[in-house]
């Protein structure tokens, strides 16, 4: 599919395996979305232009590539903030802007409850967010990225469903997604099938 990146790597299909199951306790959940995030990390920041630059090696000077592009990474909180530690490792010198979006429990419709952006001008934005079910929460917060002048924007979610997938395209065609898994669909209440479940829940002990 054409602007999206499912992950295809055993290890990953393991871990995603792993966050599905009912029996999976919050200990291992953590984990687990932590180790995941961290192969999406790294698949999402291989976007970022790398520079060539000549440094001197103890034995002679050579030309080594650099990555000196700005980066934001933007959580949406509450879920996203499971993925925000494995960005951080990978990308220490990342900014870091939270948008804050709940989905109504009868409509699914998002809402925007708190934004706090640093400067998006000329960086590149990775919005993470372990579940892209309708992509309405996806949309209304690349919107709110546009609107802060971030021009390059990747999305990275755990789950995906392919009616969140089609939203952000038809909306956003320029954003490239990074998914570890593409499910079947989305049920009457918009939870994605087979699916993990309400993963902030599961997360968090709610
Ligand atoms: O694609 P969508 O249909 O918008 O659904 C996906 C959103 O739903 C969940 O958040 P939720 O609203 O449950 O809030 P939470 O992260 O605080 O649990 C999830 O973390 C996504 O943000
Ligand atoms: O299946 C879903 C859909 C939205 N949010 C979740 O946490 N799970
Ligand atoms: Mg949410």
């Amino acid at each position: 599919m054409r602007g999206v990146t499912c992950i295809d790597h055993p290890l990953v299909g393991d871990l995603l395996g792993r966050l599905r199951d009912q029996s999976t306790g919050k200990a291992e959940y953590r984990d687990l979305c932590d180790r995941i995030s961290l192969a999406l990390a790294l698949r999402a920041l291989h976007y970022l232009p790398a520079e060539g630059r000549e440094i001197q090696t103890p034995l002679e000077s050579t030309e080594v590539s650099r990555i000196e592009a700005p980066v934001v990474v933007v959580p949406i909180l509450r879920a996203g903030l499971g993925m925000l530690s494995s960005f951080l490792q990978l990308y220490p010198d990342a900014s870091v802007g939270y948008i804050g979006l709940e989905r109504d429990e009868s409509t699914a419709q998002a809402s925007e409850y708190y934004c706090k952006m640093p400067d998006m001008e000329g960086a590149w934005t990775f919005l993470i967010d372990p579940m892209l079910a309708t992509g309405g929460s996806a949309c209304c917060a690349i919107e709110a990225l546009r609107g802060r002048g971030a021009a390059r924007c990747v999305l990275v979610s755990i789950l995906s469903a392919p009616e969140g997938i089609q939203a952000v395209q038809d909306a956003h065609p320029d954003v490239e997604i990074v998914t570890a898994g593409i499910d079947r669909e989305l049920d009457g209440n918009k939870y994605i099938r087979p699916g993990l479940g309400d993963f902030g829940d599961r997360l968090f002990g709610t």
